[in-house]
């Protein structure tokens, strides 16, 4: 390869690294400018439906070669580290370092933020609602597996909103210290994981025990430690623990998707693309769930999720988690939740947020 042709295109690209970093400068001086602003008024530093258009303008004004993808994920960065120089904010995931939930707090929040990773669900909530988080992020549903019941039991009870949500693949991979399956006399992995690539594992290692552990970090710790343990886990979990992959996606479903939500005190404003979670519930007699989401018809608002759980209480039947399209603040949907809550034994708005990437 000749450097006489690359030194004069590597000149260039010094001189638009320049550029690039003068205007970096020159936003972060005016996302501190807004921090002066948002002090002064004690108003919340993080906004994600302003984050989200922001994103979503990048994707619709670029130019090319590079991805909408790769091009929101560097916009990203760069709000992140904005914001950082308003405030910090600090977030709450499901633990340990290396699961998805902390895939998905870099997805929402980018790479400046304090993460702190907690050993259960419910931790998660504490710390959001103790305020010794600022956020929490916590699963909420897996297209193969569905529901993460105990999200859904304590979204029922917390005084927190969502704030956002984030859409992340979920990639599984068999990893072993050694890169081998060679002495492995078991495969750990979080139940989620494990009933996730149980297809796969029933026709490779039909023979090989199956252990479920408390979340995938673990297994990937364990298996950095013990050389007769492999792990299921994201590459992102295998890498911290210095592990090798054995076979890379194994996971049943190729399109495999995990849904978070950003739990906070944040009441989000509309982002013009917006999503609003419900909880409802009615006294249990025929056509009872018909007429109650009638409303929803009435007024045009689409649903795109509708879940069920049973009451464990003993005074309805069951509580259904709703999600539809659209905010709170949104004059057609404010009509229909003023007649959905009439219907309802049971109601309450979990949050509005911008929908996903
Ligand atoms: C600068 C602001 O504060 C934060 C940083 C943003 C950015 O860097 O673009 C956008 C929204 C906020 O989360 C703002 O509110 O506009």
């Amino acid at each position: 390869m000749s450097d006489e042709k690359l030194t004069p295109l590597r000149a260039r690209i010094d001189a638009i690294d320049a550029q690039i970093l003068a205007l970096l400068g020159e936003r972060a001086g005016v996302a501190q400018e807004v921090g002066h602003i948002k002090a002064e008024t004690n108003a919340p530093v993080f906004r994600p439906e302003r984050e989200m258009q922001v994103l979503r303008n990048v994707a619709e004004r670029n130019p090319g070669p590079l991805a909408d993808g790769d091009v929101q994920t560097i916009f990203r960065e760069i709000m992140s580290a904005c914001r950082a120089l308003e405030k910090r904010v600090t977030v709450a995931y499901l633990g340990p370092v290396g699961t998805f939930s902390e895939q998905a707090v870099y997805q929402q929040f980018g790479h400046a933020v304090d993460g702190m990773p907690c050993a259960s669900i419910d931790e998660v909530f504490r710390a959001a609602e103790a305020g010794t988080a600022d956020f929490g992020v916590v699963p909420v549903e897996n297209s193969t597996e569905g529901a993460i019941n105990r999200t859904l039991d304590l979204l029922l009870q917390t005084p927190l909103t969502i704030s956002g949500e984030v859409s992340l693949p979920v990639h599984h991979s068999l990893m072993t210290a050694s890169g081998t399956m060679a002495g492995v006399e078991r495969i750990c992995a979080h139940p989620q994981a494990l009933a996730q690539c149980q297809a796969w594992l029933n026709q490779h290692y039909p023979a090989v025990a199956r252990q479920p552990v408390s979340s995938n970090g673990e297994a990937a710790r364990m298996a950095a430690e013990d050389g007769t343990v492999a792990a299921i886990a994201g590459e992102i979990a295998g890498e911290k623990h210095g592990l090798q992959v054995v076979s890379a996606h194994i996971q049943d479903d190729p399109h495999n998707r995990t849904r978070f939500a950003v739990i906070g005190r944040l009441r989000t404003s509309p982002s013009g693309h917006d999503h609003t979670s419900l909880v409802l519930s009615v006294a249990n007699k025929a056509g009872a769930v018909y007429n109650l989401l009638a409303p929803l018809a009435k007024h045009g608002v689409s649903m795109t999720r509708f879940e069920s759980r049973p009451a464990r209480m003993g005074t309805w039947e069951y509580y259904f988690y709703v999600d539809v399209e659209g905010h709170s603040d949104d004059e057609r949907m404010a009509r229909a939740l003023v007649e959905l809550k009439e219907n309802a034994a049971f109601f309450k708005v979990l949050g509005s947020y911008p929908c996903s990437l």
